[in-house]
């Protein structure tokens, strides 16, 4: 079994409270994004599952077996499990190949064995012809994907990933991105994966626990995450978007919930009630208008096929964001109309 589940997991250095009476239940085959701000306790949270560290309270399950509590501490090896971590130590004095068919040799599976897999997950992560180079001649991110060959190979039932991507360039990264997907795909393992990148977060993770000071403070799908987020800090964390003033007059749960900003009405998505609220407003859902919340540019920023507008709502400190196909020059008042908005939950 290669479910985990992480109770009341609490990790305390001196006085910095690095976990704080996490849980967790993360199921077999399972795809699971760690996001938040730098300090959160990610790092932290992936170290106690991989064991090189010992938690002060709580407890981790792989399956039924206990790995780790207050009494009980599993050692890194002895808990099967594959970890793909930037400053993951490879075997110097081995090559690249010697050090991915390390945990078969291990095993000793026969060699025409170990060839043939080697030959498949050199394929997988792209390192076909340097598997013969010694691992100080090769780069950062091709260090990380001898990490994760290593894995592969061994079959593991739950891999651990500690920005696996961030060495790597734009193009290896998206490559990279569909060879996870496509290793989840095929060998069902359960995957942790700690990411800074959003982005990265929201295409590969079927589940995403945001983290604050040591907290989950959100757990959801992408999109629940990205639709409806549970607080101000994981608005501003995931995604572009602004909180803009507003006061809800009606509406709310499965009807739409109608607000005022600026001394617009609009309909947006949120909880059934009334009063002062904030509403999350997107990019995607806004465009410049005839008619609509007034607002001023303040900035305009060419990016590739858009113009990104940086507008303040007039009334208001609050700014939002457009994509704009044309540029408008810093200064013009305009018109705001709303597709979509998301009342954050007060
Ligand atoms: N060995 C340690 N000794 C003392 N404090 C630590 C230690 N490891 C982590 N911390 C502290 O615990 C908190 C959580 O750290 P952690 O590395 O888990 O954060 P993170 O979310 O992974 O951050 P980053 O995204 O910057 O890597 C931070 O305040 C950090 O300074």
């Amino acid at each position: 079994m290669s479910n985990i589940r992480v109770h009341e997991l609490t990790k305390i250095f001196g006085k910095t409270v690095a976990l704080d009476h996490i849980n967790l239940d993360l199921p077999q085959g399972s795809f699971t994004a760690l996001l938040g701000p730098s300090g959160c306790g990610k790092t932290t949270l992936l170290r106690l599952l991989a064991g090189f560290e010992q938690p002060d309270e709580g407890s981790i399950h792989f399956g039924d077996r206990c790995v780790a509590s207050e009494r009980e501490h599993v050692a890194p090896e002895a808990r099967h499990i594959g970890v793909v971590f930037q400053s993951y130590a490879l075997w110097p004095h081995m090559n690249a190949a010697e050090n991915i068919v390390y945990p078969l040799k291990t095993r000793k599976v026969p060699a025409e064995k170990i060839a043939a897999k080697l030959e498949e997950v050199l394929g997988v992560v792209g390192l076909k012809g340097l598997e013969g180079r010694n691992i100080e001649q090769l780069s950062g991110g091709q260090r990380q994907r001898v990490a994760l060959a290593r894995c592969l190979i061994a079959d593991s039932r739950i891999i651990l990933f500690d920005e696996p991507l961030a060495n790597l360039d734009m193009h290896l990264r998206a490559s990279m991105v569909e060879a996870l997907r496509d290793i989840r795909e095929r060998t069902g393992a359960t995957m942790v994966y700690v990411t800074h990148d959003q982005t990265e977060a929201l295409a590969l993770a079927d589940k995403i626990a945001v983290m604050e000071k040591g907290e989950i403070i959100q757990f959801g799908t992408p999109e629940e995450i990205y639709t409806t987020p549970g607080r101000e800090s994981v608005a501003r964390f995931v995604g572009r978007g602004g909180l803009v003033p507003a006061r809800q007059i009606a509406g709310g749960g499965d009807k739409p919930a109608r607000i005022l900003v600026a001394g617009q009405e609009l309909d947006v998505r949120g909880y059934g009630g009334q009063g002062e609220v904030r509403v999350l407003l997107r990019p995607e859902d806004l465009s410049i208008a005839e008619a609509g919340v007034p607002a001023t540019v303040v900035q305009s920023i060419y990016r590739g096929p858009v113009h990104e507008l940086r507008l303040r709502i007039d009334g208001t400190d609050a700014e939002v964001l457009i994509d704009n196909r044309s540029n408008i020059i810093p200064g013009s008042a305009v018109y705001v109309a709303v597709k979509d908005g998301w009342i954050l939950p007060r």
